[in-house]
């Protein structure tokens, strides 16, 4: 695992931009399309408005990405609290990128069928190959939850399925997920977060006792792919 700490917000989003550039190059060289997994949120913004901006946008043939979503929350996919609406606004309008390059995590459906139809088409895209993402990002939440693994829940365990949908109490939400065992899949995995809110969730990610149903974030860690956390220095300020 490695650990990035930047002075400022800018700083943080330019090297994850970076991350994402070089991935998205090394993938499509090896095989010739880049799966990229987007965290929801707020944090991702700023890193969308800068793989669009003019400076980024050409470094990527955009054309061979293929987006998937961390997780998603059980709303119409033009309310504001969805992920999706998030990145279409920030990412997938201004580049352009046609509708069978995005997987979405269809809220017209039930929670559950909504899973298991987002678990299909993930195994439809890697056919025969393994399940693994090129790169995926994820956000930490104040209280250490990443993607939708939320403290206290029954998916934490989950040991089987690739996306599962639960109930969350604390947010008064259906949300659905891919799991930990699929995230540890990946060839790549990135956190990226700033803020000084960010600061305890990360010491008792990173520095506290292994507390898997306290702290869920912990459960990341890829089999055989590589982990960086890219925060800024209000974020690390308890693990400095
Ligand atoms: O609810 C969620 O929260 C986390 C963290 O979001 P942020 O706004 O604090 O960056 C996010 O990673 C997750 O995808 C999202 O659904």
């Amino acid at each position: 695992m490695s650990i990035h700490i930047f002075k400022d917000v800018d700083s943080l989003v330019a090297a994850s931009a970076d991350l994402v550039v070089t991935r998205a190059q090394e993938s499509i060289a090896k095989h010739g399309r880049f799966s990229l997994v987007l965290s929801g949120g707020s944090s991702p913004k700023r890193l969308h408005e800068l793989l669009t901006s003019d400076d980024y946008r050409n470094k990527i043939e955009w054309s061979k990405v293929f987006f998937f979503f961390g997780d998603e929350r059980y709303v119409p996919a033009d309310h504001p609290d969805s992920n999706y609406l998030m990145a279409k606004q920030t990412l997938f309008d201004p580049l352009k990128i046609p509708a069978n390059q995005v997987f979405i995590m269809d809220t017209t459906l039930s929670p559950e069928a909504s899973a298991s139809a987002y678990e299909t088409a993930i195994k439809e895209y890697f056919g025969t190959a393994p399940v693994k993402f090129d790169l995926i990002i994820l956000g930490l939440g104040d209280d250490a939850h990443t993607a939708s693994l939320f403290p206290g829940t029954s998916v934490l365990q989950e040991q089987q399925a690739l996306v599962k949908s639960l109930y969350i109490e604390k947010v008064k939400m259906n949300r659905i997920t891919l799991t930990a065992p699929l995230i540890n899949q990946a060839h790549h995995i990135a956190f990226l977060l700033f803020g000084a809110g960010k600061a305890p969730a990360v010491e008792q990610v990173l520095k506290g006792a292994v507390n898997i149903t306290q702290y869920p974030a912990q459960l990341i860690k890829p089999i055989a792919g590589k982990l960086e956390w890219y925060m800024d220095e209000p974020a690390a300020k308890n693990i400095q």
